[in-house]
């Protein structure tokens, strides 16, 4: 057995597959190096490697790596970052600054499509990347995530104050907002498509229509409808983690 983390800014998703044929025997999302603990115990799978992406500080995963060690006895491999990997160059000018999420995000669709490829990740942070049929990585995109850009608003603003619920609620349409909670969860969600959108027609400028569009992330539901034709690949991350980590 495997275990696979990718640690992100504000989740942990974990994955434990089977060594063999690589079938995924348990996994979810926690928001906490003890909550993943504790649900990797749960899962009773003892699992004797690990393989893991960490956008986080140094530190912070040290401290995990050093947990799981003590826990569960298992040998712990890290993503680093690359110049060049299976057929993909690097396209920052400094390497080792591009996150490794999206780094290995973008070996996964490479992987996938085998043709030229733009990676979306909507978590907390939203980012974009393209690579060329060739295997260049051109560069890419960040912006804030659903979750930053309504925070944003709330801490910076007196009178903007809304529950969950009504959220939730107000993402029923997208038609001009008439009330403040309405206003914002369209408005936002209205950036992040437009967004996806800009890149969708990018794409199109260099490629035509030969290219493929994926779409990860915990937010990938959320724009689904406007590029009906994208792939939507929840374990992106995870398929470059497998080809930048290999056991033997
Ligand atoms: N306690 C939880 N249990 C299950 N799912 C959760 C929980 N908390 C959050 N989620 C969901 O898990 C997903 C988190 O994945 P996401 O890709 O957004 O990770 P992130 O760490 O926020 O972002 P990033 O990796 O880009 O930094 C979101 O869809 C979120 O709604
Ligand atoms: C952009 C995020 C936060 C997305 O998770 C991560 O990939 C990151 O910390 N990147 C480093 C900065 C960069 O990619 O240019
Ligand atoms: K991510």
């Amino acid at each position: 057995m495997i275990l696979e983390l990718d640690c992100g800014n504000s989740f942990i998703k974990w994955r434990i597959v089977r060594r063999a044929d690589a079938v995924v025997m348990a996994g979810g999302v926690v928001d906490s190096d003890k909550a993943l603990l504790l649900a990797v115990g749960a899962a009773g799978l003892s699992p004797r490697f690990c393989r893991l992406v960490s956008v986080r500080s140094e530190e912070e995963t040290s401290v995990l790596v050093e947990a799981l060690i003590a826990n569960f006895a298992l040998s712990v491999r890290k993503a680093g970052p690359a110049r060049e990997l299976a057929g993909v160059r690097n396209g920052y000018e400094d390497y080792q600054r591009l996150g490794l999420d999206r780094w290995l995000a973008l070996l996964g669709g490479y992987h996938l499509a085998k043709r030229a490829c733009v990676v979306i990740d909507l978590g907390t942070a939203v980012t974009s990347d393209f690579v060329s049929a060739s295997g260049e990585h051109l560069g890419g995109f960040i912006c804030p995530g659903m979750p930053l850009m309504r925070n944003q608003l709330r801490t910076h603003t007196r009178r903007i104050r809304y529950d969950d619920v009504s959220a939730e609620q107000a993402l029923t349409s997208l038609a001009p907002g008439r009330a403040t909670v309405e206003a914002v969860e369209r408005g936002c969600m209205l950036m992040l498509h437009g967004f996806v959108l800009t890149q969708l027609e990018q794409a199109r400028a260099q490629w035509g229509e030969e290219f493929t569009l994926f779409v990860t992330g915990g937010d990938a539901s959320l724009v689904n409808q406007v590029v009906p034709l994208a792939r939507v690949v929840p374990d992106l991350v995870f398929v470059g983690l497998a080809i930048a980590c290999p056991l033997d």
